[in-house]
């Protein structure tokens, strides 16, 4: 309705100079034919037409304004909507971590505080306004036919070559504009950084301020270089614009006016045609359209590119044969890594190695290794987000990849090192550990009260409904201990909706040793007979653990019980023996593993 509306207004307010030039012919002639006394009653009809013309015109233009935001709010939000879809669906996580794919979603986001210039919505309605153009410039030219068909190529082929001109000097700038873009992009991370309060410490403890300012000029002197000098060029080249008006314009204006001097023709034919030529080059002249049609064109170009690379099943993604559904959501899944390698995409370091591992149903699995032995790696495969690229991941019997991922996601919960802080309440933070599901403020609470935050939550001043990020109003920052009891609350949370793996990757690196003891306290006492697997490095905690695996070079080098491994006194006991001995003179930090 909102674009139909516009169609007509663009329209209306297209037709209104071959219109004008009508109504203003047939002023000037009853003017003319009227005798002095009849003046006033022979202008009144052509009076009030024009007037009536003027009107339209005046409230065409009123009305494409709001008429234009609105259809660009409604075409561009629901791209943007679309764009956030394609990069969210799939099961291709790996094309996500291409820089690649990161710059065609920047692209197709056409974000315009990021850059970005142009839309979908510019390439829709300019192709509308352009078209409506088209029709202004029809009849125009049946304004012109009207005195002499010779006319018409006199005044068209100069306005349609200035057009031309226009539009090739159009794609030059969308093309050098989208280069600006790019380098704006690297400027945008220093104009964030300079605003932002996270980078705001360093900022002034480490005072680079000034250097950070200079570097940010650096890129948008660099990246806006081209693009100010072609502008320039642009504007020296203006005159040729001013030489393809006049070439058309002035031989017509000189011989109907001519003619009409010597009586050959009336004033009011002149004036008509007069006032068409001119319509017509304002209708073909300067405008922005096509440099907007050519580059929301161009975002339209990355959002097919990127449907095409998230959607690309890469040799690291792919599923093989038909999604199966676990049919069991009750009990603990049971699943092996079977000789698992994998390297990660674009890089040739074999991370897993030949590794083969079980996690047996209801069974609570310690995952010790030292730092870039491939443990987070492990649980990123472990939730289909990357697939191997030697051996097989088994759950309860079957291939990973033939599991429907979105049904296996259910069973799952994880929480990753670098888990996500949402700037949202603190209800939705923990409700997100399963939002597919309806939301139950009881086991909300539960979940909040097994991972410790219910003293915490005591405290915020909203309660639940505490935004957990002091940049909203009324919220609250939490300190990195907290935020961890924030989303250990939300993988519970998901164990309590039905989730039947607790993966934790670190989950109490930011804790102080009581409150980690209370936690994996309360843990064990209600997990149930949910599987968990725990990463960390803090062997205090990892020794109450019921099998403990020692990741090194992508396999398993140890495996057991805490005691076994003391008992057997490799690279566990060692790392053991060095933590309890830091422990013992007051440190409670993580282990400084290349001192072992
Ligand atoms: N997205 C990625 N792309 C390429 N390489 C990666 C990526 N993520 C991790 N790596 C590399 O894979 C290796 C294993 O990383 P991983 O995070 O699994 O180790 P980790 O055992 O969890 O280490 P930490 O104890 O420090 O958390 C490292 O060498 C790391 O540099």
């Amino acid at each position: 309705m909102v674009v139909a509306t516009l169609s007509v207004a663009l329209l209306v307010e297209n037709l209104v100079p071959a219109a004008t030039a009508g109504a203003l012919a047939l002023l000037v002639g009853k003017l003319d034919a009227a005798g002095v006394p009849n003046v006033y009653q022979a202008a009144l009809a052509p009076l009030t037409l024009f007037g009536a013309v003027l009107a339209a015109g005046h409230l065409a233009t009123a009305a494409t304004g709001p008429l234009t935001f609105l259809a660009a709010s409604r075409i561009d939000g629901r791209h943007r909507a679309r764009v956030s879809e394609v990069a969210t669906s799939g099961e291709n996580y790996a094309a996500l971590e291409r820089p690649e794919v990161q710059a065609l979603i920047k692209e197709a986001m056409a974000d315009r505080s990021r850059g970005y210039d142009c839309t979908p919505s510019d390439a829709a309605i300019g192709q509308l306004r352009w078209l409506c153009g088209l029709v202004g410039a029809a009849a125009a030219c049946g304004v012109l036919l009207g005195y002499a068909w010779w006319l018409i190529p006199l005044v068209l082929v100069p306005a349609a070559l200035n057009r031309m001109v226009r539009t090739r000097q159009d794609f030059g700038l969308s093309q050098l504009w989208q280069g600006a873009t790019k380098g704006e992009l690297h400027a945008d991370v220093w104009r964030r950084a300079a605003v932002s309060p996270g980078e705001g410490k360093d900022v002034r403890v480490f005072g680079f301020a000034d250097w950070m300012v200079e570097r940010m000029q650096q890129h948008i002197r660099e990246a806006n270089a081209p693009l100010w000098s072609y502008i320039t060029r642009m504007l020296f080249a203006s005159w040729k614009q001013f030489l393809l008006v006049s070439v058309g314009l002035i031989p017509a204006y000189v011989i109907v006016s001519l003619d009409a001097a010597r009586g050959h023709s009336t004033v009011a034919v002149a004036t008509a045609v007069l006032a068409a030529g001119w319509s017509l080059f304002q209708v073909l002249g300067p405008n922005s359209d096509m440099y907007q049609i050519v580059g929301g064109i161009r975002v339209l170009k990355a959002f097919a590119e990127l449907r095409e690379a998230i959607a690309e099943p890469d040799a690291e993604t792919a599923s093989e044969g038909e999604p199966v559904k676990a049919d069991d959501l009750g009990s603990p899944p049971s699943v092996v890594f079977d000789k698992v390698s994998f390297s990660y995409p674009g890089t040739d370091r074999m991370v897993l190695d030949g590794l083969d591992l079980e996690i047996k149903p209801g069974e609570l699995l310690a995952i010790v290794g030292l730092n870039g032995a491939g443990k987070s790696t492990l649980i990123k495969m472990l939730s289909g987000l990357y697939s191997p690229t030697g051996g097989e991941i088994r759950v309860d019997g079957v291939p990973l990849g033939r599991h429907s991922l979105k049904h296996w996601r259910t069973r799952l919960s994880v929480v990753f090192q670098d888990f996500v802080r949402y700037h949202l309440s603190a209800s939705d933070n923990v409700a997100l550990g399963q939002a597919g599901v309806p939301r139950d403020p009881a086991l909300i609470e539960a979940a909040a009260r097994d991972a410790g935050f219910d003293e915490v939550l005591s405290r915020l001043p909203q309660g639940w409904d505490t935004p957990l990020a002091r940049s909203r109003s009324g919220g609250v920052d939490l300190s990195g201990g907290q935020w961890q009891q924030v989303v250990l609350a939300r993988a519970l949370y998901a164990v309590k909706q039905g989730a039947r793996l607790l993966v934790l990757d670190e989950p109490t690196a930011h804790l102080d040793v009581r409150t980690e003891f209370d936690v994996f306290q309360r843990l064990a006492r209600h997990r149930g007979d949910t599987s968990v697997v725990l990463i960390s490095h803090r062997l205090s905690t990892v020794r109450q653990a019921d099998r403990i695996v020692l990741l090194d070079h992508g396999r398993i080098a140890e495996a057991g019980t805490h005691d076994e491994l003391i008992a057997l006194g490799g690279v566990y006991a060692e790392m053991f023996a060095v933590q309890a001995e830091r422990f013992r003179r007051g440190h409670d930090d993580r282990l400084e593993e290349t001192a072992v």
